[in-house]
Order: structure tokens, then sequence, then C-alpha cells
């Protein structure tokens, strides 16, 4: 199968790339079912990468139904060490204005129907998450986005995501609540995904592309579906930019990352008594290891 070291996944709004070349789709088929897609190999500045849209490229799978570890999984087949998630979310911040960038640091999990671990099954792992996103590939991506001085779009380095589960959106009670919690934005995805990044030993980082104030702000419309494409479509020229530039420096100085060996500390069961059928699912993830 053809590789490439980076991964991108489209959120929502973002079901393509428009910029690759020499493009391949591959199917690709994992131990814990199919991907969200078909993923999308091609080149970006001769830069080999793989492309997925995470809900599909029809946009058929809600948030709570996305097969996320497939897809990670997927991206690990294909040879992927960096990852780049671009993702709608709402603003939880007056400073972070629709069509702004958000590069946040940390997150909140108040999913609650979210399978985000490989292991289980007579393999236990506890990775480490105290620093959830790659801070150097963050910095890459933050990095990038300022290079290219786009016009009235800020860019936020670090930030807060709540990653929610959804389908609906929050109550204003709730957007407050996390605003009083200083969270910045708001999205369904990005947590889970960035989980089992880890604990694939993918570094994982997060281009968050605000499209609206969620439903907290006293002089904007609360937000709907329509203002979350209308404004990502708006951005997604943007987007693609952005990734574009952040692979042609990842090609050009690909930076060292701790989530490269997260699993190194973080597996309790001793191996050479685990079940073998797990250790053939987990194989790819744990082959360093054995
Ligand atoms: C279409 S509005 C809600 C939807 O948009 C975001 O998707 P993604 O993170 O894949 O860009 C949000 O997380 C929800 O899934
Ligand atoms: N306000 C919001 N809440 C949750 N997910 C979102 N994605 C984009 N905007 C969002």
């Amino acid at each position: 199968m053809a590789q490439a070291s980076i991964g991108i996944i489209g959120g929502s709004g973002l079901y393509k790339m428009d910029a690759l070349k020499d493009v391949e789709e591959v199917q690709v088929q994992t131990p814990f079912g199919s991907p969200s897609d078909a993923l999308i190999l091609g080149t970006l500045d001769g830069t080999q990468v793989a492309f997925l849209a995470r809900h599909g490229r029809n946009h058929t799978l809600l948030p709570s139904e996305l097969p996320f570890r497939a897809n990670i999984h997927a991206m690990k087949q294909l040879g992927v060490k960096y990852l780049i998630s671009a993702s709608a979310v709402g603003s939880l911040k007056e400073e972070a204005k629709p069509l702004d960038m958000v590069v946040p640091d940390q997150f909140i999990d108040r999913t609650k129907n979210r399978v985000s671990t490989f292991f289980g099954e007579g393999i236990v792992a506890h990775i480490a998450f105290a620093e959830p996103i790659c801070q150097n590939l963050s910095k890459v991506l933050a990095d990038a986005i300022a290079s290219l001085n786009l016009p009235e779009v800020s860019l936020h380095r670090g930030g807060i995501y709540v990653c929610m589960e959804g389908p609906a959106f929050s109550t204003k009670a709730e957007s407050n609540l996390y605003r009083s919690w200083g969270a910045t934005i708001i999205g369904m995805t990005n947590l889970p995904e960035a989980k089992l990044a880890r604990e694939a030993e993918i570094a994982y980082a997060t281009l968050a592309l605000v499209t609206d104030y969620d439903c907290w702000h006293p002089d904007h419309d609360s937000v709907t579906v329509e203002m979350v494409i209308g404004n990502l479509q708006r951005n997604a020229v943007n987007a693609q930019k952005v990734i574009q530039e952040t692979v042609r420096q990842l090609s050009e100085n690909p930076p060292p990352s701790d989530a490269h060996s997260a699993l190194k500390y973080a597996i309790l069961t001793q191996l050479d008594k685990a079940p073998a059928a797990t250790k053939e699912k987990l194989k790819l993830l744990l082959q360093k290891y054995l």
C-alpha cells in the first residue's frame, strides 16, 4: 500500500483538498471496521499526504457515529506520523471571531458515548494525556497560519476545545458554563481522535476554524448548520492554504514529538501473557513493543 507520513482529516465543510495531485483512493480495512470513507492519497507540492473526510464525503455520519478507531488505524496503516485535523468550531470568547483560526492546546471532555481507546480485551494501557495535542506540530501549524498573513483572519495560539456529544448544539446554560470554565471553542469531534492518535503514537494537532459564536453572544444569532457551513465555505480556501503551507514546512523539517513514543511507558499488561487474539488485533500499534 502507498504510504504517507502526513495525514489530514477534514471536518464539516472540508470534504476534499483541491490542491491534491496524483490522487489515488484507497479503501482501507482495519480490525476496527471501515473508516468514514476511502482515504485519498495524493501529493501536495510533491509531498505525499493522506486525506480523510471525517463525516464521509457526503456528510452522512453523526459525530457519535464516527468510526474514530478505524479512521486512526487506517492513517497508521498508511504510515502517518503527523495528523492535522481541520474542524469547524463555535467560539466561546468574544475575541475569537467567526473566520478566525484557533490552534488549541487543551480539551475538556463532555462526550458520553464514544469509544476512545484501542485497548481492552486483555491488554491494558494508560497513555499520558496531560498535553493532549502535540505542541511541536501545533507550532508548525500556527507558524504556517501566521506566515500567510491572511486578511481578516486572526490567529489564536492555544486555547481549550470543549468536545460535546451532540448532535444538538448546546443550551445557553451549557454555553455559559463552558465560558465560566475559561474554554475557548466548542466542537463535537476532536477529543476521541486526539486520544486514539496518541495511542497510535501519531502526533496530532487541531486547526480549528471558527464558524459561529455558539449561542451565548447577545449580539449574534445562535449557531445553525447553515451558519457553520456558510462560514466554513468562506474560509475553506484559507484552510487549504494553511494545510498546504504546514505540509510544506513539515516535509522540510519534521519536528520530534513525544507522541511518537507514547506507548513506551503506558502498557501495564505483560505482553507475553496477553491474549494472542488481542495482540494480533493490536499488532500495528504494539509491534515495536512485542
Ligand atoms: C455542522 S455543525 C456541527 C459539526 O461541525 C463540527 O464538525 P467537525 O469537527 O467534523 O468539523 C462539529 O464537531 C460537529 O460535528
Ligand atoms: N457551536 C458549535 N457547537 C458544537 N460544534 C460546532 N461546530 C461548529 N460550531 C459548533
